[in-house]
């Protein structure tokens, strides 16, 4: 099943640097283990945003939501979920 997922960062400004620097270090570690395994297909920025629009491959509902609440920024974000389908007109095939 696949997902697009954009992610709105919003990290409280009075959050300690050091903090704020461990979380996105652990982000940045979880998020690269869950595209090496292919469930994070893609992660692209928005230009000029802190934000991203992922494409994620999951086998139900619940796993999304539990790999989006696993996500170390988790309650620093907003995030909005849109669920995808083959387009009847897709040329490429390796798209399910
Ligand atoms: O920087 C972001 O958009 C938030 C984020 C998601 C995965 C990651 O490494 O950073």
């Amino acid at each position: 099943m696949l997902f697009q997922v954009r992610m709105d960062v919003h990290i409280p400004a009075d959050l300690p640097a050091e903090v704020a620097n461990d979380i996105k270090a652990r982000e940045k570690a979880y998020s690269q283990e869950l595209q090496r395994s292919g469930k994070w297909r893609h992660i692209w920025r928005v230009a000029g945003e802190y934000a991203n629009y992922s494409i994620f491959d999951v086998d139900s509902n619940e796993e999304l939501h539990q790999l989006l609440t696993g996500l170390p920024l988790f309650p620093h974000m907003r995030i909005a979920v849109t669920p995808l389908c083959r387009h009847p007109s897709s040329v490429r095939d390796g798209d399910a």
